[in-house]
Parts: C-alpha cells; sequence; structure tokens
C-alpha cells in the first residue's frame, strides 16, 4: 500500500502490526529493501521525524522503532545469537532452558582447556610437542600421536588423575580469530617467554589478548638451560604488564622450563591445575547432547570432511545426528589425538569426527540434533542465514559515534581502544594521554591492545573479538587488512597529530557520559476548534499563543491549568492546508496528535523539547 507519509514522500506503509525483523546493526537500507521503499525517502522520513542519519549507517533499535511506528511497523532488531536461539527453538532444541535447568549437582568437574601463547621463537611449539610426550597415559597406550588442533594429557593432582586440554595451534592469532567467530574455547593461556631474550613485542601482544578475553595466564620461562638465560628478569619485565609472580606477592603462577630438556613440564601441568582451581569453575553436565565447538577441519581424500571437535557440554557418541557449521551428519566414526576410535566424548575432549558432510570453520559452534531430518534442516537454515548475512552489507560493530549513541541508552560502560602507531614513544605519548582523560566514573577506557606498526588482520580480529576501536598513528594497515576490517565491520581511525586523537576520543566520552535532560518549553496555542480527518485523528484549529509551534516537538494539553495528555507528538502540523515546520506566535494553525484524539475548545496545547544539559 502505497500512501503519502511524513515529508510528502512516498512510503510503503504496514498496518500497524506489521512486524519487521532487522538485524542488529542494520541501516536504512535494510530497513528499506524489507519494505520495498527507496532508502533515500527513509532518510527524509527519518529527517522529518527529528532524526538525521545516511543511509547505509547503522542505527540503533530507538530509531527503527521511531521510524517504524511512523510507517505502521513494529519494528524487532535481533542479533544473530538470538536468531541462531529461535532457530534452534523451532527445531524443539533450547539451549537456554537447558542451561537453567541445569541443576548444580548435575554438573561435573571438566578439565582446562589451555592455549600457549608467545614470541616468535620462544618455543611454543617445542612445549607442546614436550607436554604431549609426558603423558603416561599416551606411553601406556603406545598410540603416535598426531595432529588433530588439539590433545589431552593427564596429570596427578592430590592423588587425582586430572586431564587437561591444550589447544594444538599455538599462538594467540587463531585463538582470537576464534574468539572473532564467538567462540570462546579456552580457559587458561600459558604465556612462552624465552629466559635469554626476555619479553618481546609478541610476548605483550598475546598477554594483551589473553587479557582481553579476560582468560587467566600462567607464564612458563623457557629456554632456562641456555647460557644467558635469565628468569628474574623475564619475571621482573611482566610486573609492568600487571602480571605479577607469586613469589613477589602476585596471583600470577611463573614457572621455568626447558621444552628442551623435558624440564619443569610437571611443574607447569600443576601449575594450570592450580590456577584452574583457584580462578576458574570449570564445570559442565555430561549427562544431555552434546555441542561444542569445531576448532579444526579439512577435506581428507579418503574419509571426506573430518572435523576436530572439542565437546564443551553433553557426551557426544558415535551414531549422533551433528550440525557442525553448515554441515551435517551422523557420527560415523571419532578418533582420538592417538589415531584410535573412541565410541563418545565428554566435555573438554577434542575429538576427530567423521559422516559430516562438509567441512566447518574453526569457531563454528556444532550440536547434537535429534535426528538426521533435523540436523538437515538446521543446517540448511543456518546456511541461508550465513548467505543472507554475506549478502547485506556488513555493518560496523562499533564507531565512536555509535558508541556515544550506545552508551547513551545505558548499553555500554567500555570503550575499548587498540592503538598502532609508527614509532614506540608516540604509541605511549597516545596511551598515557588517553589514559589520563577524565572520563568520569560512568565510563571505562581501555588500551587493550598497542604496539608498533601497520594495523594487521591480526588487530582486526581483536577488535571484532572485544569490540574495540582501532586508532592509527601514522600508521596504515598492511595488505588486504582495510578491506577485511571493513567486512568485519570495524572502526580505524586514522591520525596525524596526537592532540587529534586525544580532542576526538574524549569528546566521544564526553558524548558518552549519561546525558542529563532538561525540559525546555517552546510555546503554547489555544484550541479555538477541533476538526476530524479521518487520516489524522482529531486536528485542534489553534491560535499560538507564545513562542512557537514547532512539528515533532512534545506537547502536552492542559484544560483548566490540569495536564490532561502528556509526552504527546506534534504529529502533523498545518498551516491552512500546507504541512508546516513550525508555527510562530500570533499565527493559526492545526495541530495533530496522532492518535491522541482528547481536544476540546479552550483547552491550552504546550509544546516543549527534552535537551541534554551540559555536563558541569
Ligand atoms: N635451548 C633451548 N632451545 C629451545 C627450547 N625450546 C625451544 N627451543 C628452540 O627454539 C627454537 C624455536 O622453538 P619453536 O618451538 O619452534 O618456537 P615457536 O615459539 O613455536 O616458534 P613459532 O612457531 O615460529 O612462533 C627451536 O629451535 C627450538 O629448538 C628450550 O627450552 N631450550
Amino acid at each position: 500500500m502505497q500512501a503519502p507519509s511524513v515529508g510528502g514522500v512516498q512510503v510503503p506503509r504496514g498496518d500497524g502490526t506489521t512486524v519487521l525483523r532487522l538485524r542488529r546493526g542494520a541501516s536504512l537500507t535494510d530497513f528499506a529493501d524489507r519494505i520495498g521503499a527507496n532508502p533515500a525517502s527513509l532518510v527524509t522520513v527519518l529527517f522529518h521525524l527529528g532524526e538525521m542519519a545516511t543511509a547505509t549507517q547503522s542505527l540503533n533499535e530507538d530509531t527503527f522503532q521511531l521510524l517504524g511506528s511512523e510507517l505502521g511497523y513494529v519494528v524487532e532488531v535481533v542479533s544473530p545469537e538470538d536468531e541462531e536461539r529461535e532457530l534452534l527453538a523451532s527445531f524443539s532444541i533450547d539451549l537456554d532452558a537447558e542451561l537453567e535447568a541445569e541443576g548444580d549437582d548435575e554438573l561435573e568437574p571438566r578439565p582446562p582447556v589451555v592455549t600457549v601463547m608467545g614470541h616468535v621463537d620462544h618455543g611454543k611449539t617445542k612445549l607442546l610437542d614436550a607436554i604431549r610426550s609426558t603423558d603416561v597415559v599416551a606411553k601406556e597406550a603406545g598410540g603416535i600421536t598426531q595432529h588433530i588442533g588439539a590433545y589431552q594429557v593427564h596429570k596427578e593432582h592430590e592423588g587425582v588423575e586430572r586431564a587437561i586440554t591444550f589447544i594444538d595451534t599455538p599462538g594467540h592469532e587463531a585463538f582470537t580469530a576464534m574468539r572473532a567467530r564467538g567462540a570462546k574455547v579456552t580457559d587458561i593461556a600459558i604465556l612462552v617467554v624465552a629466559a635469554d631474550d626476555g619479553v618481546m613485542p609478541q610476548t605483550i601482544e598475546a598477554l594483551n589478548h589473553a587479557q582481553a578475553a579476560d582468560v587467566p595466564i600462567v607464564v612458563a620461562v623457557n629456554k632456562v638451560d641456555k647460557e644467558g638465560a635469565n628468569p628474574a628478569k623475564v619475571r621482573q619485565q611482566l610486573t609492568e604488564y600487571n602480571l605479577v609472580a607469586e613469589e613477589y606477592g602476585g596471583d600470577t603462577m611463573f614457572v621455568d622450563v626447558s621444552a628442551k630438556q623435558g624440564m619443569g613440564l610437571d611443574q607447569l601441568l600443576e601449575a594450570v591445575l592450580l590456577t584452574a582451581d583457584a580462578a576458574l569453575d570449570l564445570r559442565a553436565n555430561p549427562n544431555k547432547d552434546a555441542r561444542g565447538i569445531a576448532i579444526e577441519a579439512n577435506l581428507d581424500k579418503g574419509r571426506g570432511p573430518v572435523a576436530t571437535v572439542l565437546v564443551e557440554s553433553g557426551t557426544l557418541r558415535v551414531g549422533d545426528a551433528i550440525v557442525a557449521g553448515t554441515g551435517y551428519g551422523r557420527v560415523r566414526a571419532m578418533l582420538d589425538e592417538y589415531g584410535e576410535t573412541v565410541q563418545e566424548a565428554t566435555p573438554a575432549r577434542p575429538v576427530q569426527v567423521l559422516g559430516l558432510t562438509s567441512v566447518p570453520g574453526a569457531g563454528d559452534t556444532f550440536i547434537v540434533a535429534p535426528d538426521d531430518r533435523t540436523a538437515r534442516q538446521i543446517a540448511e537454515k543456518r546456511e541461508a542465514a550465513e548467505r543472507n548475512a554475506l549478502l547485506a552489507k556488513v555493518r560496523r560493530r562499533i564507531s565512536l559515534e555509535d558508541f556515544t549513541d550506545a552508551l547513551k541508552q545505558g548499553k555500554v560502560e567500555t570503550l575499548n581502544l587498540i592503538l598502532k602507531g609508527d614509532v614506540a614513544g608516540s604509541v605511549e605519548a597516545l596511551e598515557d594521554a588517553l589514559l589520563q582523560l577524565d572520563v568520569g566514573e560512568e565510563v571505562e577506557l581501555r588500551v587493550i591492545d598497542r604496539g608498533v606498526g601497520a594495523i594487521t588482520k591480526n588487530n582486526v580480529n581483536l577488535a571484532v573479538a572485544s569490540n574495540a576501536i582501532i586508532i592509527g598513528f601514522n600508521v596504515r594497515p598492511e595488505g588486504q587488512t582495510r578491506d577485511y576490517a571493513e567486512r568485519e565491520g570495524v572502526d580505524i581511525r586514522f591520525y596525524s597529530v596526537i592532540y587529534q586523537a586525544i580532542e576526538e576520543v574524549e569528546s566521544a566520552l564526553r558524548g558518552m557520559l549519561k546525558p542529563e535532560f532538561e525540559e525546555v518549553q517552546l510555546g503554547s496555542a489555544e484550541v479555538r476548534e477541533v476538526f476530524r480527518s479521518s487520516k489524522f485523528g482529531n486536528i485542534a484549529g489553534c491560535l499560538v499563543r507564545s513562542g512557537l509551534i514547532r512539528r515533532n516537538s512534545r506537547a502536552r494539553v492542559l484544560r483548566n491549568g490540569v495536564v490532561h495528555g502528556n509526552n504527546l507528538a506534534i504529529e502533523s502540523l498545518r498551516r491552512f492546508k500546507d504541512d508546516a515546520t513550525e508555527v510562530r506566535e500570533g499565527f493559526e494553525c492545526g495541530i495533530g496528535l496522532g492518535s491522541y484524539n482528547d481536544i476540546q475548545i479552550d483547552d491550552v496545547i504546550e509544546t516543549y523539547e527534552m535537551q541534554e544539559k551540559p555536563r558541569g
């Protein structure tokens, strides 16, 4: 149905109950696509409603609802997680209800999942290999370990045999790439620092990534066998980054190791378990259908799609119908890291799964479905959703501007920043100045990573995972990174003068402060006649007594000095037959208050605006 709308533009209207579902981060273009309108006309409509926006800018829920109510649509903004949840619920799989129903007594301890991080050549791979070869269980089984993306080792701790799961792809890049996909796999990070080399740039980057994810860190001071090794120096260097060794009164465990000589590994595993027990409550319910995350997958010539999955909760069994990413299938066989077949996998157990129809991506979730058919349907729907998401242009996750909006709605309190600069001095100066900004108590500014050099894909991944903004000072993104950031919707701001960067962040933060509003009177009008209009409801024929009456401003109706209607909106304003934006004192006009029809002769319509009070 076409009907003229505000501002005289033609827009297909809903009937007031038409539900329009938009994804979080959608823009006016998405809205326009859905109702078959021209995006430019929606820009105009919104402008007439008092909001400025471009067609491609991502808008918040309130703005969409304002627009929706004007055009006769009930707008619901949904997140991808909501969609997934609803999708599963439509197949009678309710993960939320499951979680809620999970009583304490159903939860059983599960092994910690560990990722090894650190500077290049500090010995991550060697350490993973050394740890793997310590496993007594493996030796007993006589198995030859294979790389499947993760493995488990066992260790006796206080008389009990405990398992620890290691992610086999070392480095914070893989860790953050998974996190950017929404998968939180790692419970504890082992930060490897070579004792001869000390803290290096990627050591810091790695610890920033772990800290940004709130993952506790155990430090492995490696290569202590080497001449010139100085483990004390590593401890001292890391205190600067809030990693204070227990022996210095802090709460981070440092363990001296030599991956080459197999020294200190037992103590390292002990430290992992102690850290897990002290800082984390690692429990899961093994007695239900499994779900978890794909951590690695490939297409094997003989075996078809092979995916290594990590069970997060429940128990995965051979024969289960599963959906992993957009692939599905029946678990034909499961193999552990020794290539041995297993019948079931409990929480934190990594296994290779055979039987899927396609190869999932690292970080994709998998779930068990009631039967093959349901698994296929879920996979198909997931695939369609993914295609739609790809077709729709990716929106900014967060920009400085969005931030102000989000904070105004009380939705965020922390602004995460990643700083990249041309030289260490300027990055430090920038960080110091930013952290000294007086931003009040409601807002926290966190610099989650900083570094020298071009902006990398890895920086973008961290920004995605932590919803951060990247500030580039005299640096540009390397290679394809700009496109990647664009696709992922990450805001990168470039500056070449430090104070400009500071000023911009500061003004965003000031805008972010939850504003206080005060009412400002605009004018009043006396009702002299009441007309009935089929389109606009009752129209009050008025004489403006003071100030001015402005369209879209707030209004209240007074009858004998008593407020009869409050918080109304001047939805239509006319001088004779023409739409007017505002009408001044001494002039006559017709005022429509939307669905509010209780207007009588001699009523007074007062108009006002809520204005943000500047902070003192
Ligand atoms: N002396 C000595 N050498 C070690 C030790 N651990 C590792 N190395 C050596 O250090 C070098 C780098 O080890 P890797 O395990 O490849 O280091 P990495 O951190 O995995 O390196 P990238 O994967 O390239 O980031 C290799 O030559 C190892 O043999 C150790 O404890 N002592």
